[in-house]
This record gives structure tokens, C-alpha cells and sequence, in this order.
């Protein structure tokens, strides 16, 4: 091996719809490390980044961006200085993952990390995740993402629990030859990535020029990816009603397809910090702990397709309650069926 060889680090690209599972997938993998180093670049959408917020205390570095797509990045250089600080042979990292926002295109990802003018900078591959559960409704409004399968290294098929049998054949046939591997919580073996660390050969495919061709070349027209048809706003705001917030998300609009941050109840012993999560037509919360010192609100991240912005921000901040400690427990029932056992 040469000297060149042991300081180039392979830069591993998650991608998949919104609420796929991919911050799931980068929790398992960080937490089952096994000694490899791994540094993380995160992607969201929103103005809040909720998946940095999600990974943080278990990375051995992590950068964030946050309010759009890294894959609109007019050139390399932005991706290319955070790649940079992370591979530089100082950081002592093994590999970097790059958690793309759920409305990524992931070839202008590729192209974005095979374009990096850093000598570091070895591209490792693109996994794509795929939400069991959720496929057919996206798959009809954004026929795309079966190119997305077709480009895949490693194709995770994630939320197994949720679906039929079905799906995984469908997957199969569409990912045209690239390994699939069927998940729940995103728990693939870290091997699949980290053994491309320690053999380069078994690592990611060429991907041809035509694989690579600019759908978003020279002029940088973004009018074909999923993104561009979506909108996203973040709700900050005090003590939600647990009553109010459950008839919301009984009745919220079809084009809200994701949801995900925090929120403070503040009901008599629901004290904690709960995490929401939306996805399609599922709801999940889990009870969690609030770091000491962090402030007691609600901040969500909503992301939808032809919704109103501004209806639901008022909607969603008419759930907030200015007395929750008045509130009996019983008022947290009608939320709490959503609650992760
Ligand atoms: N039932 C079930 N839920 C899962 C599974 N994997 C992930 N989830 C849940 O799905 C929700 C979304 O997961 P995330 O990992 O945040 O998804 P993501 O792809 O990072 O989301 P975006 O960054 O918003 O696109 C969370 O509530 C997860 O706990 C699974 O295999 N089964």
C-alpha cells in the first residue's frame, strides 16, 4: 500500500426519500463502529437541521448543513471544503458518510464527491434506502427514484415490519442487479461499508458516464428533482397541547408528508422531551431525556409537497398551550397511542 493510498478516505453517500430511515442507519452504524472511525456530514432540509440534532454525542466528527439540498450546491467547493476538514489526514478518520437530505438527487451527490479537487477524497459509494412501508405513493409521484435503485451500490430496503411481502421483489427487479438488503431500523451489517475500507477492490461500482450525465448540468436546472416541488417550515413554540397536536395529526393534509423534531407537553409527569416523527401515514413518538440546559420547546420541522406553509404554521402553533402544568395526564392519552413501545 502506498503512502497516497492510506491517506485517501472513502466518502460513503446515504440517500433515500424523505423518512426512509437514514439518520436510523447512520445511529447503527456509529454505535456499531467497531473501531472505525467515522465522520459525518448532515443534510437537511429544513432550517433546523433535526438529523444533526439526532446523531450528535455519538460521532467521532460531524459537520452539518442545513436549509437545502447539498445536491444544489452550484459547484464542489462547499462539499469539497467540508470533505476536506474531515479527511485531512489530522482528523484521523477511517470513513465519511455523508447523510444527504431526503429530497437529494442522488447523482448530482456522485458527481459532487468524484468532482472533489481533495487528494483525500476517495468516493465509497452510494446506499439507498427505501421505506417498505411508504414505496408505491412516492414512487408514483417521483418515478425517479426507480433510477435512484438503479444507481445504488447497496440498495437497504428498510422497515420491513412495516410491509408486505411483496416489495422486496419489486426492489429487486428495480435496483437491476445491485446487491438489496432488507432491514428493519436500519441495521445492515457496518461490514457491507467498512470491508471497502480494508479492500478497496470490493468497493463501489463505475458508474458510467451516462449514469453521471448532468440532468442538472451546465445550467443547474433542479426543476426535475423531487425537491423542487417541496416546501418545508420549521415551528418553534412553547408547551403544545397534547389534545390539540393529536387532532392535528388526525387531520393533517396529504401533501405533509414528513414531520419530525421535538415537543414539549409539560402535562404533569410528561415532563420529558418527546421526538415526533412523520412519515407518510405514520406517526411514531419516543419519550427521550432533554440535554441539561436545553430549552424546554417545541421545534418541528414540517415538509410537504403543494401544502400551505403558512395554514399550518398557524395551524400547528394554535396546538400551544400556555398552562400545560394545569393539564391532568388524561389529556395525554389521545398522543400517547403513538408513543414507541
Ligand atoms: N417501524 C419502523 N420504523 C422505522 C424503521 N427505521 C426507521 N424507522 C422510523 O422512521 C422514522 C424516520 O426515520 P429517520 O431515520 O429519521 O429517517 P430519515 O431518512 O433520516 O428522514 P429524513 O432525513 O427526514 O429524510 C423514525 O421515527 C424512525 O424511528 C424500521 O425499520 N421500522
Amino acid at each position: 500500500m502506498t503512502s497516497q493510498r492510506t491517506h485517501r478516505v472513502p466518502v460513503v453517500l446515504v440517500t433515500g426519500f424523505l423518512g426512509a430511515g437514514k439518520t436510523t442507519l447512520l445511529n447503527h452504524l456509529l454505535t456499531n463502529s467497531r473501531g472505525v472511525r467515522i465522520g459525518v456530514v448532515v443534510n437537511d432540509f429544513g432550517s433546523v437541521n433535526v438529523d444533526a440534532l439526532s446523531v450528535a454525542g455519538q460521532v467521532d466528527s460531524m459537520l452539518s448543513l442545513e436549509n437545502g439540498c447539498l445536491c444544489c450546491a452550484v459547484d464542489a467547493s462547499g462539499l469539497d471544503r467540508m470533505l476536506g476538514r474531515l479527511t485531512d489526514p489530522s482528523a484521523g478518520l477511517d470513513l465519511i458518510v455523508v447523510e444527504a437530505s431526503g429530497l437529494a438527487e442522488p447523482r448530482s451527490m456522485v458527481r459532487l464527491v468524484l468532482a472533489s479537487s481533495d487528494p483525500h477524497v476517495e468516493y465509497g459509494g452510494l446506499i439507498e434506502l427505501v421505506d417498505a412501508a411508504e414505496f408505491p405513493a412516492p414512487r408514483v409521484r417521483h418515478p425517479e427514484l426507480d433510477e435512484h435503485l438503479r444507481m445504488a451500490d447497496l440498495v437497504v430496503l428498510n422497515k420491513t415490519d412495516r410491509a408486505g411481502d411483496d416489495v422486496l421483489p419489486l426492489v429487486r427487479e428495480l435496483a437491476d442487479g445491485a446487491p438489496v438488503v432488507a432491514t428493519t431500523h436500519g441495521r445492515v451489517d457496518p461490514e457491507l461499508l467498512f470491508d471497502r475500507i480494508r479492500d478497496p477492490d470490493t468497493g463501489p461500482r463505475q458508474l458510467s458516464f451516462d449514469d453521471l450525465r448532468a440532468e442538472c448540468g451546465a445550467g443547474q436546472d433542479h426543476h426535475d428533482h423531487p425537491h423542487a416541488a417541496y416546501d418545508s417550515l420549521t415551528v418553534t413554540t412553547g408547551a403544545l397541547h397534547p389534545r390539540r397536536l393529536a387532532t392535528f395529526l388526525q387531520g393533517r393534509p396529504a401533501g405533509l408528508y414528513r414531520m419530525k423534531g421535538t415537543v414539549y407537553f409539560g402535562v404533569p409527569n410528561h415532563w420529558q422531551k418527546y421526538e415526533l416523527h412523520t412519515v407518510g401515514g405514520y406517526v411514531r413518538l419516543r419519550r427521550t431525556r432533554w440535554d441539561p440546559g436545553e430549552q424546554r420547546c417545541t421545534r418541528l420541522v414540517l415538509i410537504g409537497a403543494g401544502i400551505d406553509a403558512e395554514a399550518l404554521r398557524t395551524a400547528l402553533e394554535s396546538c400551544a398551550e400556555p398552562d400545560p402544568a394545569g393539564l391532568a395526564e388524561q389529556d395525554m392519552v389521545p398522543i400517547l397511542r403513538y408513543l414507541e413501545s
